[in-house]
């Protein structure tokens, strides 16, 4: 099969409001290193040739190059400034991407995947188009409306990760279409294009941290 070149668009650029730090998540501690530095990490042990598009808020550049400095040797990484929304980050990291390449958008706060779930997402997306990680839902679910609410068949739904990925030729276009506030992942967008989605499995492991709560599980789980 005919290999492409790979990007990885790790988007950095939130202010992590839910955490409620004096930083940014994505440039919190996780077992000694920032958590940036984990994802990043993940994305270059996984192929010799990957490129990596960093999308951090203009105003982290600075810590954003600490990072960066901190690896071994000089990371294949392009710092890009962060927009209003994920979709207006993810378009900024967008306009690094050459034709012909599979691009992965990743969260910079899940970073606990493994390089084997990177390479499982690149060999689906030659095949398939697209390949996005999903898993079982492990609680009960109840949908709720105005009337009250209601049980549903919880094997009827996923949840969804990153790193979604994609053949370049459908995730540009997909990004020139307006912004609309239900575009919470990049699936949506290429769908809304009319392309079937590919489904691949996620990994348990694979969390966003989001709340306090959760940089003490991925540290947990770092440890492991
Ligand atoms: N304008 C934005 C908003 C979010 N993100 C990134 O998208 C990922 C998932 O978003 P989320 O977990 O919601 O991060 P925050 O927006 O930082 O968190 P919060 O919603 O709590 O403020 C994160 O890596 C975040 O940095 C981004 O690149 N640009
Ligand atoms: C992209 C994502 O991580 C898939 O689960 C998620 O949709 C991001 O949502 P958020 O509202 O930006 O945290």
């Amino acid at each position: 099969m005919q290999q492409r070149k790979k990007i990885a668009i790790i988007v950095a650029g939130g202010s992590g409001t839910r955490m409620g730090a004096a930083v940014p998540k994505q440039f919190l501690e996780l077992a000694g290193k920032p958590v940036l530095y984990h994802t990043i990490a993940a994305f270059i042990n996984a192929y010799a040739d990957m490129q990596v598009v960093l999308v951090v808020p203009e105003t982290h550049f600075a810590p954003a190059q600490q990072v960066l400095n901190s690896f071994p040797a000089p990371p294949p990484v392009t710092l890009v400034k962060g927009g209003e929304t994920r979709f207006h980050s993810v378009q900024n990291g967008l306009q690094q991407v050459p034709d012909n390449a599979v691009v992965f958008v990743h969260d910079g706060v899940r970073p606990l995947l493994t390089a084997a779930l990177v390479r499982h997402c690149y060999e689906q997306t030659l095949l398939h188009g697209n390949a996005i990680p999903v898993i079982d839902m492990k609680d009960s679910v109840r949908e709720t409306n105005a009337a009250g609410n209601k049980a549903v068949n919880r094997e009827q739904f996923k949840i969804i990760q990153t790193p979604q990925t994609f053949l370049s030729e459908q995730l540009l276009p997909a990004f020139a279409l307006p912004y609309d506030p239900l575009f919470t992942d990049e699936a949506t967008v290429v769908e809304k294009l009319g392309h079937p989605i590919h489904l691949v499995p996620g990994e348990d492991r694979n969390i966003k941290i989001t709340r306090p709560l959760d940089l003490v599980i991925a540290e947990a789980l770092l440890r492991q």
